[in-house]
């Protein structure tokens, strides 16, 4: 049995087992009351929720929530004014991004940042070479183990360029790729990371509605293979369909949190979103 479970004792029936296993939700990042201030601007105000392994976790919150703030300090490019924010057990602040990387964690960017000059393959094994273990002498003289380790990194990025779909499209150069095709690379060169959580800042942005729907099934898919996903979104309807839990800020403070359907039925997500006041919801 996995240290995310635990037996509780159940009243014995005929041909019942005397225990049940009840899964116990394993927490991987800790948002825990955090604050952060840009000048006299507070971007987030005693943010505190937690995402759990294996799940698909939806951040959400109209223009100028908070979301992307949130996304910065969890990925270790802001430091939190107050609180802190740990990922399996440690804390972010301090880390440099490539630890934070190499602890497991990977993002996309809601502005698409490839190496335009690249192919497609190329921009994935730069993901992958993060994990190379491979001296700068043994890559000089390419011996051995950095050959091998260069055909594992191209077999993977071609794994991973097949499972987002755009496999046929390797050997093109990141700027002749459509847009779509685009996020779908950044996807795969996240996910060559090998990242136990991957967190996504509206990879939806300028998708037209089967572009989305496509979208949401990569991301199932993604969750399939064991990966936490965090997607940042501020379509409320399109996070509905694929997260396990929602949590939603407005003017950087959560607002709500919990299951999709009890987030789009709370008043106050309703009247953030329609921007009805607080008190007339
Ligand atoms: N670097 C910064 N300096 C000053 N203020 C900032 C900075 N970054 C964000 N803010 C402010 O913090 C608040 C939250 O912005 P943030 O970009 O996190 O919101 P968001 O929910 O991601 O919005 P959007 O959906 O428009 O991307 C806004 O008032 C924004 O103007």
């Amino acid at each position: 049995m996995s240290d995310t479970e635990q037996t509780r004792a159940v009243p014995a029936q005929a041909g019942a087992p005397a225990v049940e296993t009840v899964p116990q939700r394993e927490p991987l990042l800790e948002v825990d009351h955090v604050t952060l201030r840009f000048g006299g601007v507070v971007a987030l105000n005693d943010v505190d929720f937690t995402l759990y392994k294996g799940e698909i976790l939806g951040l959400i919150g109209p223009n100028g929530a908070g979301k992307t703030t949130c996304f910065n300090a969890m990925t270790g490019i802001y430091q939190p004014t107050e609180g802190q924010i740990r990922f399996r057990g440690q804390k972010i602040s301090g880390k440099r991004r490539h630890q934070i990387t190499r602890m497991g964690m990977a993002r996309t960017f809601q502005n698409i940042r490839l190496f335009p000059e690249m192919t497609a393959l190329e921009n994935v094994q730069v993901g992958a070479d993060a994990h190379h273990k491979t001296s700068v002498i043994s890559a000089l003289f390419r011996l051995p183990r950095h050959r091998r380790e260069e055909r594992e990194g191209r077999e993977k990025a071609e794994r991973l360029l097949e499972f987002v779909g755009i496999r046929n499209r390797m050997h093109e150069f990141a700027r002749n790729l459509s847009y779509g095709e685009q996020r779908r690379l950044e996807i795969a060169r996240a996910l060559a990371t090998d990242p136990v959580l991957l967190c996504l800042d509206e990879p939806a942005a300028g998708f037209n509605p089967a572009e989305k729907e496509e979208l949401l099934q990569l991301i199932r898919q993604i969750r399939d293979t064991g990966v936490t996903v965090l997607l940042i979104e501020h379509d409320m309807r399109l996070v509905m369909g694929v997260t396990d839990r929602i949590v939603v800020l407005e003017f950087g403070k959560k607002i709500a949190e919990g299951l999709p359907a009890e987030v789009r039925d709370n008043p106050k997500v309703i009247a953030a979103y329609l921007g009805v006041p607080d008190d007339a919801a």
